[in-house]
């Protein structure tokens, strides 16, 4: 490998309402099979396409916390906290690219989030500032619009040397233990009063169950 950089780092952005197993394995999984030196879960603070979250921001960062609180190789990042208006990706990148000007940061994204990921906010400009990460996710089948076809034309590698040796620019597929799992599952569970438990640590269905996030 042609290193010129320091080892990448991840981040796996979401709005965790709640956090569930199946952000956990597979971001544990892409962090041990790239070796980034750290991955982060960076909680949105206001969803650029979603409905305001149920749980309080709050609430949802006592979530990640708990659900990470004995695995150190999972962070928790709150840089988009810092913000008061919609948490675009790419403002997010901007700020951190400015914080590890030498590093090479990986977002990692379910692949519903790369489906519709021309939806974003100046997503042209999101691989100026990142490679992204990609990975399988139980009933989202890899089927592109001609944009982002294009898009994975240009810029997917299967190599992951790729992703050390660049700072940004490049798509990459993991494969991750596929889990069925959705924080809206979970929230419906939770509304008709049915058991989470086995979708979600220990320690945050107890949370949900006492806070009533869901209820
Ligand atoms: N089961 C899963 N497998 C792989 N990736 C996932 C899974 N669940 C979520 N992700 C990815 O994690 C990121 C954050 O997801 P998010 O917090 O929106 O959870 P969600 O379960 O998709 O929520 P909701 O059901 O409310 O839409 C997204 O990029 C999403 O694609
Ligand atoms: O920047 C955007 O326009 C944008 C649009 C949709 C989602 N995102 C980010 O993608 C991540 C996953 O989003 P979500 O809605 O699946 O929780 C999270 O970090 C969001 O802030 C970003």
């Amino acid at each position: 490998m042609n290193k010129k950089h320091e080892s990448a780092i991840g981040f796996l952005g979401g709005t965790f309402d709640p956090i569930h197993f199946g952000h956990l394995r597979p971001a544990l999984e892409i962090q041990e099979a790239l070796q980034l030196q750290s991955l982060y879960l960076m909680p949105n603070y206001i969803a650029p396409h979603k409905a305001t979250s149920l749980a309080s921001t709050e609430q949802r960062i006592e979530m990640v916390k708990l659900a990470i609180q004995n695995t150190p190789s999972l962070q928790l990042n709150t840089k988009e906290l810092l913000r008061d208006s919609p948490s675009y990706t790419v403002e997010t990148l901007a700020l951190l690219r400015t914080q590890y000007p030498n590093t090479p940061i990986c977002f990692i994204m379910g692949m519903d989030s790369l489906i519709n990921f021309d939806s974003w906010y100046r997503y042209q400009d999101i691989l100026k500032y990142c490679h992204l990460v990609v990975s399988h996710r139980p009933s989202w089948s890899p089927q592109f619009n001609e944009t982002v076809s294009t898009m994975l034309d240009e810029h997917q590698t299967t190599d992951a040397a790729a992703l050390h040796s660049s700072l940004n620019g490049y798509i990459y597929f993991q494969s991750t233990t596929q889990l069925d799992i959705s924080s809206s599952q979970i929230r419906k569970l939770c509304a008709t009063n049915q058991g989470i438990d086995f979708l979600t640590p220990h320690p945050v269905c107890q949370y949900i169950k006492e806070q009533n996030c869901y209820t």
